[in-house]
């Protein structure tokens, strides 16, 4: 099969991530006979240098007319304080506004070979398969006004947390297609104590869970759900939320399985491609040190494959690889029990590229 892939690299680990990731597909696409083709844009800071713009009409284009969006990440610190307040952030939220990629799925699966590199005891973490369904186009990062102003006669600042009933109605539906085809449980996370949008989400759960009979379904506030997620994360199945809330649990969620650059993810929609992408972001700190771990990135290609290209054969072969490196003991030094044989980002593609087979 020929498909089409958009690459936006973006800034910092991004670049050195989805390289891994696209070194990853070319070896699946000549084992099982596909045609991978790569058409890369601008996007984040990079794209600010360049174009001044985060988000080029380019770049969307580029992705309109693909098959398959892979991102690896953007932002640092260089573009942190740009006159105007353009920032590369902007360019992924537009991104997913543009491809109206409303639902983002952040699978959190521990592989047991991986126990020791969590800082939890392994038998909490053992065994961990759980999937956060995180709404993507609304909420806090998308709410208008969302601007400085003065308040009471003192500088201020607003954010507006918006949600209309059928946006939640949408990511809603997805988690409750998704818990139905696993262990169909779905807990709802909110913060309905207190905000309005988060009662209006758990009503509509409620009268939603009508058509979902067999899921059996519960409604945790967002404090507790976090702390549950470390204390017992394998009472989870499929955990569903707005924007901001999954942005920080996934994060929080990603130690469960040793470390943030383990964490793939794969945005989708009706209609547009969908968008694939490691859960972390740019990691100034390592970037251009051959530090990052390039596994997320990786398994974040398998995604695309099995979501956007239903190739779901090839998809299973990069995560048995995945498992088989790890199984072996190759490590990258963010999930290293010591500083013995670390591998580079480089080492560790190479290692799940021999260990593709078909
Ligand atoms: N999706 C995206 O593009 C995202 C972008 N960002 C942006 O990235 C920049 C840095 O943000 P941070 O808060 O530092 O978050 P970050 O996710 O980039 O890094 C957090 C920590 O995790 C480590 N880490 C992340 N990915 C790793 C990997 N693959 N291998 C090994 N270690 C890894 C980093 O070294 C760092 O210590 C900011 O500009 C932020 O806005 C942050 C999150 C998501
Ligand atoms: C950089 C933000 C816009 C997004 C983020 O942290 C995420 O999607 O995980
Ligand atoms: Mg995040």
């Amino acid at each position: 099969m020929k498909k089409k892939i958009a690459v936006l690299p973006g800034d910092g680990i991004g670049l050195e991530v989805v390289k891994a990731a696209t070194t990853v597909l070319d070896k699946t696409a000549e084992l099982f006979g596909h045609q991978f083709e790569y058409q890369y844009g601008d996007i984040g800071g990079h794209s600010i240098d360049k174009h001044n713009d985060p988000l080029p009409q380019e770049t969307i284009d580029t992705c309109l007319k693909s098959d398959g969006v892979l991102l690896g990440a953007v932002g640092g610190p260089k573009w942190d304080n740009l006159p105007g307040g353009i920032r590369p952030e902007q360019g992924l939220l537009g991104i997913r506004k543009a491809l109206q990629l409303f639902a983002n799925l952040r699978p959190v699966t521990g592989h047991e070979s991986l126990t020791e590199a969590s800082t939890l005891k392994k038998e909490v973490v053992d065994g961990v398969d759980l999937v956060i369904v995180r709404e993507l186009t609304g909420g806090l990062y998308f709410g208008e006004p969302k601007e400085r102003r003065e308040i009471d006669g003192e500088e201020g600042a607003v954010d507006s947390l918006i949600y209309k009933k059928s946006e939640i109605e949408r990511i809603v539906r997805q988690a409750f297609e998704m818990a139905k085809v696993r262990r169909k449980k779905l807990t709802s996370v909110d913060k309905a104590n207190v905000l309005e949008t988060s009662r209006l989400w758990r009503e509509t759960v409620e009268e939603m869970k009508q058509d979902y009979p067999e899921v059996e379904v519960e409604h945790m506030l967002v404090d507790n759900a976090s702390m549950q997620l470390i204390r017992d994360p394998k009472q989870f199945d499929v955990m569903v939320t707005e924007n901001t809330f999954g942005d920080i649990l996934s994060d929080a969620a990603s130690m469960l399985t040793g470390s943030l650059g383990m964490l793939p993810s794969a945005s989708i929609g009706s209609e547009a491609p969908g968008l694939y992408e490691p859960v972390h972001g740019s990691a100034p700190d390592i970037e251009g040190q051959g530090k990052a771990n390039p596994l997320a990135a990786i398994a974040s290609a398998a995604m695309m494959l099995k979501y956007s290209f239903h190739m779901h054969e090839e998809a299973d072969a990069i995560d048995t690889a995945i498992s088989e490196v790890l199984n072996a003991g190759y490590r990258t030094g963010d999930i290293a029990q010591n500083n013995d044989n670390i591998l580079s980002t480089e080492e560790m593609t190479t290692k799940v590229v021999e260990a593709i087979k078909k």
